[in-house]
């Protein structure tokens, strides 16, 4: 009863975070490229709870849209093109959330503008923008962070103190799912557009991939193979891909290897007789090694021996931060020049996306394909 009175506690207080009782005098603005349907879970609401930000600006490509997202979600001014908004000297920052596509072309525009930015997962279509992208922050001396959310989480973290506490023993394998159900992507969805860098590697196996490299605390050496499911409609989008990958051993003085495996799927099927149990969206993680395995956000299976059961929401919000809010903890405070509790890299991002390309190039499908915009030069 406790529980289930702690988690709508948690709930309510995700979809109604409190304001922050020390607000900062001179937060920093944040503008929102596009009325994006993430945007609210994603950056809305931790902004709201963050002392030293504010929702400033939302541009869309049709003002309308922009002006109804502010009124719904309380942002000051809207703008009737993304680059309306860049070039308001008052933004700070800009969270970008387009499609994967156009990830390149507006965040070196943002940067080109003076702006940190928050981007969306995928980097961008192809390793070569990412390096592009990183490379143009650095040399404006702007912050730049992928929005990998889940890294943040002090849950993510504990997995990995316990893959590298070594009461796992040696981890020998890994594998990692996110999956959604059958039915719940219209045909027009960013997802299913290869021309916007869409396929379910890019969207939803950029977790998995990443998750395994964080665990096995290096990048693959070898794809052992990879295969995606396709359907007539869409041809160059991966409904599916499955992968099997090989890392080094990180123990010293073993000389085998760990065999991971990710998937991601968007049509996960019904299952059950005539198909009458609906699927419901996956995310399982799970390393296995010689003395023991931890698994994430699966239920708990027969496993035989000793097991037991952690939970980490977290300290802070009285265990109501998401994902996204310590995600929003880390950035601001790597833009204010404090040391974040958790970061990860640009070689982190660049590595992720280039073995993404890799694993598409295996699957036949190929690499998606890179912005032809025009964007200022690094
Ligand atoms: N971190 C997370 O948990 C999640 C991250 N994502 C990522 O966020 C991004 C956006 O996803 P999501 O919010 O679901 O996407 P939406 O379908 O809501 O699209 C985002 C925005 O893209 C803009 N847009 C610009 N050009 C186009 C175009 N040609 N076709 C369609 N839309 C266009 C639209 O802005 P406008 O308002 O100007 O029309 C729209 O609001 C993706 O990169 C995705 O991978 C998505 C879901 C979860
Ligand atoms: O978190 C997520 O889960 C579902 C996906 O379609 C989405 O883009 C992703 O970021």
């Amino acid at each position: 009863m406790a529980s289930v009175y702690g988690l709508c506690k948690r709930v309510y207080t995700v979809l109604y975070p409190p304001a922050p009782t020390d607000p900062s005098s001179t937060p920093l603005k944040f503008g929102i490229l596009g009325a994006a349907a993430i945007a609210p879970i994603a950056i809305v609401r931790p902004v709201k709870n963050h002392p030293d930000a504010v929702l400033y600006g939302v541009a869309a490509r049709d003002e309308t849209r922009a002006a109804a997202f502010a009124k719904k979600w309380g942002v000051v001014k809207t703008y009737g093109s993304y680059q309306e908004l860049l070039d308001d000297p008052e933004i700070d920052v800009v969270y970008n959330p387009l499609p994967n596509g156009l990830h390149y072309e507006w965040t070196m525009k943002a940067l080109a503008a003076g702006k940190h930015v928050l981007l969306e997962k995928p980097s961008a279509d192809t390793a070569e923008e990412t390096r592009k992208m990183f490379a143009f922050a650095e040399k404006k001396g702007l912050v730049l962070l992928e929005a990998f959310h889940y890294r943040f989480h002090p849950a993510t973290q504990r997995v990995k103190e316990i893959v590298d506490s070594g009461e796992l023993g040696q981890i020998k394998s890994i594998e990692s799912s996110l999956t959604i159900p059958s039915g719940l992507l219209k045909d027009d969805d960013i997802r299913l557009s290869y021309n916007l860098g869409g396929g379910a590697m890019m969207d939803m196996g950029c977790y998995t991939l990443s998750m395994t490299r964080y665990l096995a605390g290096a990048d693959p050496v070898k794809i052992l193979s990879a295969s995606a499911d396709t359907s007539s409609k869409f041809p160059r989008i991966d409904i599916g891909t499955s992968a099997k990958l090989a890392f080094s051993s990180q123990t010293p003085d073993d000389d085998s290897q760990i065999t991971a495996t990710i998937h991601a799927n968007f049509r996960l099927p019904a299952r059950g007789p005539f198909g009458l149990i609906p699927a419901m969206p996956k995310m399982n993680v799970r390393a296995v090694g010689t003395e023991g395995e931890v698994k994430t956000y699966g239920k708990e299976g027969n496993s035989k021996g000793k097991t037991r059961t952690e939970k980490r929401y977290g300290e802070k919000g009285n265990g109501s931060w998401t994902t996204y809010r310590y995600q929003l903890e880390a950035f601001i405070d790597k833009v204010r020049g404090r040391t974040p509790q958790h970061w990860f890299d640009a070689a982190d991002s660049i590595a992720n996306i280039e073995w993404i390309g890799r694993i598409y190039e295996e699957t036949g499908l190929g690499i998606r394909p890179a912005s032809e915009a025009e964007v200022p030069s690094a």
